[in-house]
């Protein structure tokens, strides 16, 4: 499998105590420390009304650290640097992502007048979806942004899941892809485009199989306009952005959601290079049912418009396909980590 990660670190080698309170509504809170924002970049404005923080008054004794513990690095990438932590008062397990100001692209102006990065404004809209990781609380410093999420213990990233694993089988695959596709089709219902679907923004709660949603770093808010910018991952953007520059949202994304059904049962991608993008020839390692071949060539169309919508996608028979027991004794690893007895469960992949 070709490497696609920077620079990540081990997850978890170690945690204190599980994670009770996620942080109530009104604990949500953004921390000034030591505002400078004469020089941020406004490349792109938005007025919210959906954001509105607490702001706390700066005081140098109530920095980050005198809330957080902060522990190793969990991973580095194009924006800052996200570490494992704790929350001092109760221990709970968080994730510290430090977004520098200067590598930020897209910024919104909240209805106080604040401007902050894109990514949390949107992080914070989508909080009511299931899978959504869950932000707990912010911090401005002057030349950064710190945003505190949850962090589930036992999770494991999927693009490390499929690199350990090599390829799922069809139906543990639906397990995953009935999760993300309902998390974006939720997330696009509240008028925002994650525009990074990919394995590596996905983790996987080993004990109950359960998906969380990361990195709202490359997101934006839907619209039905095409996007002229781009700054997810190429290997999942779609021909007409390597071609023409320009794409629709949602159709765009439907594109990435069949690179990563691509990945979930061949164990990678389908496509590095440009060229095979634009050609879209589908090469499998793995023998896999007619259904699910047709799911993900319909996702990976050339033409955007002959891509299926999420709707259609969560109605595909590959996607619905009654469960039929499994007679046989045939056991195999689950999502969730465990050897299942298949005769427990839905098994029959064959068309
Ligand atoms: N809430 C979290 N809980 C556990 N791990 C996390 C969490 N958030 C991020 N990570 C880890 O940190 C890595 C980097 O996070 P994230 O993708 O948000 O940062 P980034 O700087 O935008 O990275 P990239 O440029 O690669 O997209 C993730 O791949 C994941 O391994």
């Amino acid at each position: 499998m070709i490497s696609r990660k920077i620079g990540v670190a081990s997850l978890f080698s170690c945690t204190m105590s599980q994670p009770q309170d996620l942080g109530r509504e009104d604990e949500y809170e953004l921390h000034q420390q030591n505002i400078v924002n004469n020089n941020v970049n406004l490349n792109q404005t938005f007025h919210s009304s959906h954001f509105i923080p607490r702001v706390k008054s700066y005081k140098e004794k109530e920095m980050l650290e005198s809330y957080y513990e902060v522990e190793e690095v969990l991973g580095s990438g194009g924006f800052g640097t996200v570490y494992a932590g704790y929350r001092r008062r109760d221990g709970l397990a968080v994730a510290i992502k430090h977004i520098l100001k200067k590598k930020v692209s897209s910024w919104t102006q909240l209805a106080n007048g604040m401007h902050v990065p894109m990514e949390l404004h949107l992080l914070h809209r989508v909080q009511h979806v299931p899978g959504v990781i869950k932000l707990i609380d912010t911090f401005e410093r002057h030349d950064s942004f710190i945003i505190i999420m949850e962090r589930p213990e036992n999770v494991k990233d999927l693009f490390d899941y499929i690199t350990e694993r090599g390829p799922l089988t069809e139906n543990d695959a639906r397990i995953f892809f009935t999760q993300i596709v309902n998390m974006v089709h939720h997330i696009e219902k509240s008028g925002v485009l994650h525009r990074d679907i990919k394995d590596e923004n996905v983790l996987v709660d080993l004990k109950t199989g359960l998906l969380k949603l990361i990195d709202f770093g490359s997101g934006t808010i839907l619209r039905e306009k095409d996007y002229d910018d781009f700054d997810g991952t190429r290997v999942y953007s779609p021909p007409e952005w390597i071609c023409n520059r320009l794409y629709n949202g949602r159709q765009a994304t439907v594109w990435s959601l069949g690179i990563l059904l691509f990945d979930l049962v061949n164990g990678d991608i389908p496509f590095e290079q440009d060229e095979q993008i634009k050609a879209a020839q589908l090469h499998y390692k793995t023998s896999l049912t007619t259904a699910c071949k047709d799911l993900i060539r319909k996702c990976l169309s050339i033409d955007p418009q002959q891509r299926p919508t999420l709707e259609q996608i969560l109605q595909h028979p590959w996607m619905t396909r009654v469960s039929v027991p499994d007679t046989s004794n045939r056991r195999r690893t689950s999502p969730t980590g465990k050897v299942l007895d298949v005769s427990t469960m839905s098994s029959n992949e064959s068309l």
